[in-house]
């Protein structure tokens, strides 16, 4: 059976590319090129003039390409072509991956067959539509459920107070931003989350690209033992940091896992990171330094384009994971109001903006010691500001009651300890 031909015939013959719009069939789906051809010509008539083209039109273009009588109907043929795909990219991944062997490349397999797997998992995907007369039962149900949390949040706590309770949490499918000048605070920021979710029960997985996975633990033991990040480092801890980071440790064991990783080249790409999530499974995924990540249709690292298609390709696997995603990426300077951050100042990437859920900014203040977040923009919250005054020595982070630069400054009895 002809599949690519039988489609291409049943969707002129009903004038309907719905179905096959719906899992998102492209020219690349089709094997033969002149149905390929055929597929496209019809995708840009309908983009162009709204209706599929009339059989007069394809013939006119190709007047040589057969047409066949397709007896089945167009969502039967929908699936078979679904079929088709999968065994063609099935195919062709076993022919990779046994040419990868052949050439001594054996590391590369399983990083071609989990493309594979994560390519079939998009193409798998199907519609969520919904009749909104027919589903009350199950929305007052939702709403019920709602009601229990009492105040509590959505979704995983942040640990950052005023934040938690602008966004309520960050929720399976979600994209949410970090973004700063250099050495704002980003990766701190993202890994007080990161541990905030480890101490809520999650499994977390961070993924760093800047900061090697050692870095990355001698803080968070320095954070959750509240000692001398500077001594940890140096070994010139006194005995009674010794004794609370011992305790730290121990703390840290009896929680969920809590996977880090800095294997940058293996997950430098989002298929590399999404082969990276399905092999660990972790509850929420962060991904420190975005920025440094490498497109994979080939655009310049770094470029506008690149970005673009990374944010997009990461809220389309927040969604499809089911999981959220929190990330930082770096503001450009030059495009910071003064000191400011402002939604274009994500660098080089309006994207960001546009695929996050929520857009927060970290920024320096005057005072070394107080950092400024702010929800630059949000799906479901509105702007605001709250300030922290950070603290390395030991280390102590603390959300401050309003605008420390206004007013009488910081009332040190309404400072409330932030997370730990
Ligand atoms: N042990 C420490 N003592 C004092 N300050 C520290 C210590 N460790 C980190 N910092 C400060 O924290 C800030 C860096 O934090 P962080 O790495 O989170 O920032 P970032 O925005 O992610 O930076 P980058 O631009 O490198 O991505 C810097 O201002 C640095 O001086």
């Amino acid at each position: 059976m002809d599949v690519e031909r039988l489609l291409i015939s049943k969707v002129i013959e009903e004038s309907d590319l719905g179905p096959a719009a719906e899992i998102g069939i492209t020219k690349e789906w089709f094997a033969d090129p002149s149905s390929a051809q055929v597929w496209a010509m019809i995708t840009e008539h309908k983009a162009k003039y709204g209706n599929v083209p009339s059989i007069g039109a394809v013939r006119k273009d190709y007047p040589t390409y057969k047409l066949l009588a397709a007896e089945e109907g167009l969502p039967y043929l929908v699936d078979q072509m679904r079929t088709h795909r999968h065994l063609v990219l099935q195919e062709a991944a076993v022919t990779d991956a046994a040419n990868l062997i052949v050439r001594g490349q054996a590391d590369r397999v399983s990083e071609r067959l989990h493309q594979v797997l994560a390519e079939l998992a998009r193409s798998s995907a199907v519609s969520s539509d919904i009749d909104l007369s027919q589903t009350s039962e199950e929305r007052l149900a939702h709403y019920a459920e709602l009601a229990k949390l009492d105040g509590g949040l959505r979704g995983i706590p942040t640990g950052f107070p005023a934040i938690d309770r602008a966004l309520q949490g960050s929720e399976p499918g979600q994209l949410i931003t970090l973004v700063g000048p250099p050495k704002a605070g980003k990766s701190t920021s993202l890994l007080l989350m990161t541990k905030e979710a480890n101490d809520s029960g999650y499994e977390p997985l961070l993924v760093g690209f800047e900061m090697s996975n050692r870095e990355q633990y001698e803080r968070l033991d320095s954070i959750r033992a509240k000692i001398s990040h500077a001594r940890l480092r140096s070994g010139t801890l006194t005995p009674k940091e010794q004794r609370q980071l011992e305790r730290a440790i121990k703390v840290q064991a009896s929680l969920p896992s809590f996977h880090m990783t800095q294997d940058a080249s293996s997950v430098m790409t989002l298929t590399g990171l999404r082969a990276k999530i399905e092999k660990i499974d972790p509850d929420i995924v962060f991904v420190d330094g975005v920025y440094m990540m490498q497109d994979e249709e080939g655009e310049p690292s770094g470029s506008p384009q690149a970005l673009t298609n990374i944010t997009r390709g990461l809220k389309r696997m927040a969604q499809q994971i089911q999981k959220p995603i929190i990330i930082s990426t770096q503001a450009l300077e030059s495009k910071m109001n003064g000191k400011k951050l402002r939604t274009d100042s994500v660098g080089y990437s309006s994207s960001f903006f546009q695929d996050s859920d929520a857009l927060i900014g970290v920024e320096n203040t005057d005072d070394p010691a107080i950092k400024r977040m702010i929800i630059l923009g949000a799906r479901n919250a509105a702007t605001m500001e709250t300030f922290y005054r950070w603290c390395w020595d030991p280390v102590e982070f603390i959300e401050l009651e309003g605008n420390p630069f206004e007013g009488e400054g910081i009332d040190e009895d309404k400072a409330a300890t932030y997370g730990w």
